[in-house]
């Protein structure tokens, strides 16, 4: 990966995000709590700084570009399939970016984080040889630290939604089997796929917190109250956080989990291969996904004043909501447009329809 990347354009449309500092966080500022929480519930993205990942995030770099370097048959191996399970290697294409099937363009190698922290024993399945050579050295202290980070933003949330002590932590246990994962991805070059292919459909997340590495543009965010989608620009030594559809259904909507999607970098920055890496804090999987309304005053107003508070009783736990989600998306279980509707979230419907016919 070059040191140095052509300049973010100044001339496309970005929308600020609030920058929150992990170390104030630790350290219990009021101020900095407050700022965390205007982000999280407002629009549910946020830039952390101080995280103390970069290297960390710099070695997983290392291991996606020799993971994707092997050859196409050998990463089919670990092809995650049709059934809904994410874990393993995605190749370019398996996937619908929208209603009408078109295909996505990023190639992703997602570890379990159950599987890094089993290894060398194996949860859920086994890897290429380039992820087991680094799990130790590299995928262990990602996941580690991103665990740390996002379980300490939980606890800010917990005591904010007015949970018992513990609570979302007890639906976040490391050592219960969830869908937890690291993700690297690559998108190729604008030269290689049409620039206006998009790489990730409109989608919000699965889980609970994300924890995204970005060195180049290309994530968009589509903000309440506006019809546009706009750029959010990745700014060195800032990872972006974002609430996914299970905090969002446990604090009863008070958290956003918001539409997001990925498209080439802009200007300057098109040529380029784009990577980028998350870790993805999902609860775990026997976990039913309903607002925590027993568990909190705030909760259970904020459903009582929503205009349809079924929603946030989705009957569906943790890993059913994450298969659903998953298989819908895969291009070989596609029906028609009703397969990527099963494939959706907690976005509004009205929502994502202005999202999709604005690209
Ligand atoms: O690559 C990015 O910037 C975002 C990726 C993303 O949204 C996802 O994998 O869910
Ligand atoms: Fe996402």
């Amino acid at each position: 990966m070059p040191a140095t990347y052509p300049p973010f354009p100044d001339d496309v449309p970005t929308h600020p995000l609030l920058v929150v500092d992990y170390e104030l966080i630790r350290q219990g500022s009021r101020e900095e709590i407050d700022k965390l929480w205007e982000a999280a519930t407002k629009l549910g993205f946020w830039y952390l700084k101080n995280h103390g990942a970069d290297a960390e995030a710099n070695a997983m770099f290392d291991m996606g570009a020799e993971t994707m370097r092997l050859p196409m048959e050998e990463k089919m191996k670990f092809e995650q399939g049709d059934d809904g399970v994410s874990f393993g290697y995605k190749a370019a294409g398996a996937n619908a970016v929208d209603e009408t099937g078109a295909l996505d363009t990023v190639e992703f190698i997602n570890v379990s984080k159950d599987d890094a922290l089993a290894y060398p024993s194996s949860v859920h399945r086994t890897y290429p040889y380039t992820v087991n050579a680094r799990m130790e050295s590299t995928i262990k202290p990602f996941i580690a630290k991103s665990v740390e980070v996002n379980m300490t933003l939980m606890a800010v949330f917990n005591e904010k939604l007015g949970l018992p002590e513990g609570a979302l932590a007890s639906l976040h246990k490391l050592y219960d089997p969830s869908c937890s994962e690291s993700r690297c991805i690559k998108n190729p070059p604008a030269r290689d796929v049409s620039p206006d292919r998009m790489a990730i459909g409109a989608h919000t997340d699965f889980g609970s917190l994300s924890f995204l590495h970005n060195r180049l543009g290309g994530l968009q965010v589509y903000p309440p109250g506006t019809e546009q989608w706009f750029y959010i620009k990745p700014i060195p030594g800032h990872a972006i956080c974002n609430v996914g559809d299970a905090l969002a259904l446990f604090s009863g909507g008070i958290l956003r989990s918001n539409l997001h999607r990925v498209v080439p970098p802009p200007g300057a920055q098109a040529p380029l291969e784009r990577w980028s890496l998350v870790f993805f804090s999902r609860p775990s999987n026997d976990s039913e996904l309903r607002a925590l309304t027993d568990q909190s005053a705030i909760i259970a107003d904020a459903v009582a004043a929503s205009p349809d508070p079924a929603k946030f009783s989705t009957g569906q736990t943790a890993r059913a909501w994450f298969i659903r989600r998953i298989k819908n998306q895969r291009i070989k279980n596609r029906t028609g447009p009703e397969t990527w509707r099963a494939s959706r979230g907690t976005e509004h419907s009205e929502q994502q329809a202005h999202a999709v016919s604005a690209y």
